[in-house]
């Protein structure tokens, strides 16, 4: 199994209240150094609550937010930073909120030949006969390339989202929360369509989402991130069905009910980002922790198998 995207050490740091001479007044560790691969073919399924950084790495893995450290490899190649459009042809970004991703002053059209001919050449017959198999491939009609977003629901400015990330022909999609603003119902549909135009343009997946149900469903692994650093990683099956990290646990727990979101009371609140513990972040809510955990970051551990937990006093499984 070849590994289609790596990232060793990735890390982001925010400068907060910028000044024109001396330090900035305070810094914020949006993604602390984060390692992980996906196997080509394979859905890796990011979760994690809001703020815990998981757009924030999403994005640098894209290219479109620059790391303060650490780096990324595409099938087993350097990201070249000089050459976005080589990246573009490798790795494309599905964005949340489908309306507001795409360009109100341009037509569907239009927004679909940007990424043909910048990245592909491709003009002409050639261009509009690309355009139609993307748009076929995701169950759209032609008829709908001379409108503008404002007149697509959520879920067919979604399609077209998607058939615009594909016009990249990338081997690689970041699907970033790409179904939590789209109603229950349509919801289904547009996971089923990314099912579907996985194999049958063998693509690799990273799947972010707060909705626990959705992540298991669609992944055959999954990293759960806390406060900006990956806290336990394993098959899928395993992660939620026996949690090896008390964060994954209390996840697992505060969400039983599909397509409810992490969080609320139960789940109690992140720390400070501009304040940070020392020692695990989650050590502060977590039954099982010591001084230990108070005073040193756990590292990424295997506790079993190919399941991992950032942890100094794991649950058993
Ligand atoms: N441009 C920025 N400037 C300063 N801080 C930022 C910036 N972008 C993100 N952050 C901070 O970095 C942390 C991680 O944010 P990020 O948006 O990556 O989290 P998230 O898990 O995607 O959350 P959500 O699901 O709410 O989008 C948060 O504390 C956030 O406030």
């Amino acid at each position: 199994m070849t590994i289609a995207l790596k990232s060793t050490n990735l890390a982001k740091t925010f400068d907060i209240g910028k000044r024109l001479i001396g330090p900035p007044r305070a810094q914020v560790h949006a993604v602390h150094p984060v390692s992980l691969e996906v196997k080509t073919g394979e859905t890796l399924g990011i979760v994690g609550e809001s703020g815990c950084g998981k757009s924030t790495l999403a994005r640098m893995l894209v290219g479109l937010t620059p790391p303060s450290a650490g780096t990324i490899e595409i099938e087993g190649k350097a990201l070249n930073r000089a050459d976005p459009a080589a990246f573009g042809r490798l790795i494309q970004y599905v964005f949340q909120d489908p309306v507001s991703s795409l360009n109100p002053r341009k037509t569907i059209q239009q927004i679909m030949e940007v990424p043909l001919r910048l990245l592909h050449g491709l003009r002409g017959r050639a261009l509009d006969d690309r355009i139609a198999e993307l748009f076929d491939a995701v169950n759209l009609r032609p008829e709908f390339l001379t409108r503008y977003p404002h007149e697509f629901s959520g879920g067919q400015a979604q399609r077209i989202g998607i058939a615009r990330a594909l016009a990249a022909s990338p081997r690689i999609l970041i699907l970033d929360e790409p179904v939590s603003a789209l109603d229950v119902s349509v919801q289904a549909q547009v996971l089923n369509l990314l099912a579907a135009l996985k194999s049958e343009f063998n693509l690799t997946y990273l799947f972010i989402s707060h909705d626990l149900a959705v992540v298991e469903a669609v992944s055959d692994r999954i990293a759960v991130l806390y406060f900006g650093s990956v806290v336990e990683t394993g098959p899928a099956e395993k992660v939620f069905a026996a949690p090896r990290h008390p964060y994954t646990k209390l996840l697992a727990d505060s969400a039983p009910v599909v397509g409810k979101p992490l969080g609320g009371a139960q789940a109690g609140e992140l720390p400070d980002p501009l304040n940070p513990p020392p020692g695990c972040a989650f050590a502060g809510r977590c039954p099982r922790a010591t001084d230990l955990c108070r005073a040193e970051v756990p590292d990424l551990r295997p506790v079993e198998g190919d399941q991992f937990a950032a942890c100094h006093h794991p649950l058993d499984p």
